[in-house]
């Protein structure tokens, strides 16, 4: 996941190629369905079923009403698409892209039930894509921290922060802000040390000092490939936090929903008995109705 434009479909194919080259067995899925055209190989692909031009045309959707739809779309089937990724035999890694507009994906319904529906299944982990160009402003960085801070809190799953086009601009700024307070603190102090801006990110900044501890987070070039070696061992470390952290939680997770629907079912039965002897009593009096009825003619 990652804002729009942030290298997220490039950063995939690259992900896809380097884990190729390892001869791992990959399978890829495409859940944007607004691509033009798909710069990787996907083995599933929303594009495929989902026609998201003749969706806003049909339904005079905008572009973004037009992506939440296909998705809302898609995840009615999910649960076929994850049974078919059960069937495939010795699958190490599946990689997912995501739409660019990140909001119609991480807070959406369908973002949701997809999201649940992966994590409950297989060993699942968020690579936000952040685009190092733009977050070397200290405002931009903040918002895109606080985008990441509120996906992990929501998802509750592994995250790891990917600087992506350091190509163009190394991560370390960044990446320092993240472990030193005070040069994010100045880094405000040079751009606007008095705007309202500038104070609300020193405040957020003290908030988010927690998420950052033990956050991973490592530079990447997508288009160069740079900082991929870094990334495989962040993935497996991923991998082996869900299991021992996050698997739990879930599986506590899943007995709670499954408990209060068994509670939601015996209550609703409750209540159709309610209804019942109240049907039962009215038929009661009815007979007794018509057999007075009848006595008297
Ligand atoms: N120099 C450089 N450019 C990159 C890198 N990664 C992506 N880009 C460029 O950034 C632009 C956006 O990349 P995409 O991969 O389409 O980004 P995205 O996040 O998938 O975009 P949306 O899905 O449209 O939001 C493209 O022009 C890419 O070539 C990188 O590591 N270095």
């Amino acid at each position: 996941m990652g804002m729009a434009g942030s290298g997220k479909t490039t950063f995939v194919r690259k992900l896809y190629s380097v884990l190729k080259v390892m001869q791992k067995n990959v399978y890829s899925i495409n859940l944007d369905p607004a691509i033009r055209k798909l710069s990787f190989p996907a083995n599933l692909d929303i594009c495929d079923t989902i026609n998201y031009k003749k969706l806003m045309q049909e339904y005079s959707l905008g572009p973004n009403g037009a992506i939440v739809t296909a998705l809302n779309l898609f995840a009615t089937k999910f649960f076929e698409v994850i049974d078919l990724l059960n069937s495939k035999q010795g699958i190490e890694f599946i990689i997912i892209d995501t739409p660019g507009q990140i909001e119609t994906f991480s807070w959406s319904a369908s973002g949701s039930i997809i999201t649940e529906a992966l994590s409950s299944n297989f060993p699942t982990s968020i690579i936000y894509v952040v685009d190092s160009v733009r977050t070397v402003n200290p405002n931009s960085f903040m918002s895109n921290m606080l985008y990441a801070s509120s996906l992990y809190y929501k998802n509750q799953l592994p995250i790891i922060v990917v600087f992506n086009k350091t190509d163009l601009q190394p991560a370390e700024t960044c990446m320092n802000w993240m472990i030193d307070f005070e040069s994010y603190m100045e880094s405000l102090d040079g751009i606007s040390s008095h705007s309202y801006l500038a104070n609300l990110n020193r405040s957020l900044a003290l908030v988010l000092d927690e998420f950052y501890q033990d956050l991973p987070c490592l530079g990447v070039s997508s288009l160069t490939g740079f900082g991929f070696e870094n990334l495989l061992p962040n993935m497996h470390k991923s991998r082996q936090e869900y299991i021992s952290i996050y698997l739990p939680e879930l599986e506590k997770k899943k007995k709670v929903i499954e408990e209060n629907r068994v509670k939601q079912e015996i209550q609703k039965m409750k209540k159709d008995n309610e209804d019942l002897s109240e049907i039962r009593k009215f038929m009661s009096e009815l007979r007794t109705v018509e057999k007075n009825n009848e006595n008297s003619t």
